[in-house]
């Protein structure tokens, strides 16, 4: 899937409309699901040059554009794991930098939101729509690779993220003085490899520490800011309407049940939430945001008071669940997962 991006290519997303005729663009209740797919590279490109990150850094209109584009080619057509999940996830952290105002507030310095954009662009890409666990037991080319350290899909991401960097015409940080080079470099691995939900339990526990008092001035303290940051975009649909969290849902349980699919024909059986035969979709979701969701943007609005509307948006969301619940429990024989993806749901909730 690398073909060169072409230059026409180039210019057309240099074209892109250079206001975000959205409104709401900037604003938290904005998905960025509701953007056609054609669309999203162009506002990636005008996500970066609004918070001036081509200016700070020294980076050519063309070689951003052209990284985009590749990007964009980066990622497979998966139903969860696509550039659709990428963009998403970079407008949330776009979200965050403007709405919390983290730069001008010294929470986080330019270089490190340079960081925290390109890594969110990057976190998933190649994504195969299986988990670290399916590499080892299926005795993957990643496995092969990467199962001695742990974080098997996080470190291909980030590997392809600096494929991308050192392809001909799209290093964006080739403008930076090398050890700010080297420094964002190491910043993009820390945050891609903190997407790893295996990690993120084990770092949690620190990052509630900071809500103590969070020393700004401190780099090893703003790092443990940044991977919640990544952590909180990743997870971002889990803050929007209803309707985009339960879509959602039904993209990834369509992935997990694949696998599990897989995992039966090669003779494993899955675990619970990859069973199609045993899932069940409104206690697995209510289980993720109590235990990971919900805790999550809950300390980030206690160290953000502007942050208070993702909490409120994700305890909704969870009563989505509970009302599908009884929705469910009453049909479920009757509709099964079907029922997941029939826009009735959303009239109830
Ligand atoms: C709506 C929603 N439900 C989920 C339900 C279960 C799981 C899961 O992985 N369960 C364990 C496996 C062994 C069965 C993930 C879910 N999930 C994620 C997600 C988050 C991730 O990690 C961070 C970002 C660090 C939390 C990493 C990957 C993914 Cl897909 N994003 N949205 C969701
Ligand atoms: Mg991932």
């Amino acid at each position: 899937y690398h073909m060169k991006v072409g230059d026409e290519d180039v210019e057309l997303l240099l074209a892109c409309p250079n206001s975000h005729n959205t409104s709401n663009f900037s604003n938290f209740t904005f998905s960025p699901r509701s953007l056609p797919w054609e669309e999203m590279a162009c506002y990636t490109f005008l996500m970066f040059t609004d918070l001036e990150l081509d200016v700070l850094f020294n980076i050519r209109r063309e070689t951003l554009a052209r990284f985009i584009l590749f990007v964009e080619k980066g990622y497979r057509d998966t139903p969860y794991h696509n550039w659709r999940h990428a963009f998403c996830t970079v407008h949330f952290a776009f979200l965050l930098i403007k709405n919390l105002d983290l730069i001008k507030q010294g929470f986080i310095t330019p270089l490190e939101s340079l960081a925290l954009m390109v890594s969110c662009v990057c976190h998933d890409l190649d994504h195969r729509g299986t988990t670290n666990s399916f590499q080892t037991q299926s005795g993957t080319v990643l496995a092969n690779l990467y199962s001695s350290e742990g974080s098997i899909m996080e470190r291909h991401h980030f590997a392809q993220a600096v494929c991308m960097l050192n392809t001909e015409g799209c290093n964006i940080l080739d403008g930076i003085p090398r050890e700010q080079y080297t420094k964002c470099l190491d910043l993009i691995r820390d945050l891609i490899l903190a997407t790893d939900l295996a990690s993120h339990f084990r770092v949690f526990e620190e990052q509630q520490k900071l809500l103590v008092e969070f020393q700004k001035h401190k780099e090893d303290q703003r790092r443990l800011l940044l991977c919640l940051f990544m952590t909180a975009c990743d997870l971002s649909d889990q803050t929007k309407h209803w309707s985009v969290a339960r879509q959602t849902a039904d993209l990834i349980y369509k992935e997990f049940f694949t696998q599990g699919d897989m995992e039966k024909t090669m003779g494993s059986s899955p675990v619970e939430s990859m069973d199609r035969d045993k899932a069940y979709i409104p206690s697995l979701q209510i289980q993720f945001l109590d235990n990971i969701v919900i805790p999550l943007y809950g300390l980030i609005s206690e160290l953000f008071p502007e942050a208070e509307c993702l909490v409120k948006a994700a305890k909704l969301n969870r009563e989505g669940w509970t009302t599908a619940d009884a929705l469910f429990s009453t049909q479920w024989d009757r509709g099964g997962h079907e029922l997941l993806s029939n826009p009735e749901l959303d009239e109830q909730v």
